[in-house]
């Protein structure tokens, strides 16, 4: 069988075996289309039924939830952690609270981790998990008292040699600091490497909360320089208003670069002056408000709801909020209107239509997988400072940060090249990815 036909085959098993599990299916297909040049050079992976294996989490753990508002009224949500592959080392990877989490989305999002852990050369493994619970709206001690519900099941499961979560959409570091909190009163133990993304008053890292957007916007760089280009001066786009794209507005900024427009779920704003970042971490991560107070705050601003983002023009695009955001008709309008070059902050928001759009047009494009491994190589360095019982200046931490995405983006450029695909990085992180899990999988036997 070639090994075009075997991937096929394997393909048509998984959707079967994860019936409708859309977001899954989509992951696994993308990264099973790049690798087969890979599987032609390594029949041993074939052999050993390596992408069967990768297919399949070691663990799924679904789980209740049940908390209590303020009104006393009980709910039941519903918690998962799948524990992907540990071949490279602990599960690694975030939580997502958001009421449209459920088994697909976690796979999806553990099976994208499991690549992009590799791809930082950390010995860390690949997870995730999360619970349908919607935060928005929910008081302190509400979102306090569903954190430690979820944590007094979740604790059985973790541990800093075991699975070490940290936050994704819905979760920063209120919750961290819930989660661990439960954690440390349940277990007895002052285990800091069980979470990453704490406070820095207890055992949190440097630039962990600045790492993906700081990290994408290096990898941007990078391709930019490659051409002899650079930030400076470019007009660009970044979707979301979160922890991604707010650290991803300020670098752009640092490296001479001007956002002129960022959104949330009720629609976007537009700011052609250039995001203004005091009034947005204000709005976002103190009052937690929508977005179009922005404009209320910055009367020369626009708020348009309901719209999509991309429709503002721009040459450089950092989505950032959440998969399958940019659809084909976006593609079509980002490449009319002068983008050249995508990177994306968030995990798979470019939809497969829009990837064909892109490449056909000739704009550069960065997976997500590698762009945004800076967040969970932050995390792998905050893991390393509290086995040590140290912590690291901020100056230091970026440079590392910095160091990291370098290596990524010249792992992902070469692999490209050495597989005759140059300029592909989603084809140079899948098989980069893809190759280090294999071979430490090999090295371990059939397990
Ligand atoms: N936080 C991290 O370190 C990392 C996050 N990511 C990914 O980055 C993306 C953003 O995550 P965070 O910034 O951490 O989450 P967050 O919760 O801080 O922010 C999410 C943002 O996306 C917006 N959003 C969510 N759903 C939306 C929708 N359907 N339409 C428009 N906007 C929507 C929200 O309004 C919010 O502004 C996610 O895809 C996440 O998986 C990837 C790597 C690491
Ligand atoms: O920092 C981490 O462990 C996880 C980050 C994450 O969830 C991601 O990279 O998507």
């Amino acid at each position: 069988m070639s090994a075009r036909d075997k991937i096929e085959s394997i393909f048509e098993s998984v959707v079967h075996r994860n019936p409708g599990e859309s977001e899954f299916h989509q992951a696994v297909r993308e990264v099973l289309d790049s690798i087969v040049p890979a599987l032609d050079k390594h029949s041993e992976y074939a052999e050993a039924k390596i992408i069967e294996r990768i297919c399949e989490p070691e663990r799924q753990i679904i789980f209740r939830v049940p908390w209590e508002d303020d009104l006393g009224e009980v709910h039941i949500n519903r918690g998962f952690r799948v524990e992907f592959n540990s071949a490279l080392g602990p599960y690694k990877g975030g939580l997502r609270f958001h009421p449209s989490v459920y088994l697909g989305i976690v796979k999806f999002l553990g099976f994208e981790q499991l690549f992009k852990n590799a791809l930082t050369g950390m010995p860390i493994g690949g997870g995730k998990g999360g619970s349908d619970f919607d935060p928005r709206g929910r008081s302190e001690r509400e979102v306090m008292r569903f954190c430690q519900s979820f944590m007094t099941e979740l604790y059985r499961h973790i541990g800093e040699y075991t699975d070490v979560p940290a936050g994704d959409i819905g979760v920063g570091a209120r919750e961290i600091g819930y989660l661990f909190g439960q954690y440390k009163r349940i277990t007895n133990r002052y285990e800091s490497a069980v979470l990453t993304g704490k406070g820095l008053s207890y055992g949190g890292a440097q630039v962990r909360r600045e790492a993906t957007g700081y990290g994408a916007v290096f990898f941007a760089d990078e391709m930019l320089q490659v051409n002899g280009d650079s930030l400076d001066g470019k007009r660009v786009v970044v979707s979301g208003s979160g922890n991604v794209a707010i650290y991803a507005i300020e670098k752009v900024h640092q490296l001479g670069g001007t956002v002129v427009a960022c959104s949330d779920s009720s629609g976007y704003i537009r700011d052609d002056r250039g995001i203004d970042l005091e009034t947005l971490k204000h709005l976002k991560e103190v009052r937690r408000e929508r977005i179009g107070e922005y404009a209320t705050a910055r009367p020369h601003a626009s708020f348009v709801a309901g719209a999509s983002v991309w429709e503002v023009p721009c040459q450089v695009a950092i989505p950032s909020a959440t998969q399958n955001e940019i659809s084909e008709a976006d593609a079509v309008t980002l490449v009319a209107q002068g983008c050249t070059l995508v990177v994306e902050g968030a995990n798979m928001p470019t939809t497969p239509q829009a990837v064909r759009i892109f490449a056909e047009a000739g704009v550069r494009f960065a997976p997500g997988k590698a762009a945004n491994a800076g967040g969970v190589a932050a995390s792998a360095l905050e893991m390393q400072q509290n086995a040590s019982r140290d912590s690291w200046t901020f100056a230091h931490s970026e440079q590392r940060l910095r160091e990291i995405m370098r290596d990524i983006h010249a792992r992902c450029y070469a692999t490209a090249e050495e597989y005759g695909m140059p300029g592909n990085y989603a084809a140079g992180a899948n098989i980069d990815g893809f190759r280090m899990v294999a071979e430490a999988m090999l090295a371990h036997g059939l397990i």
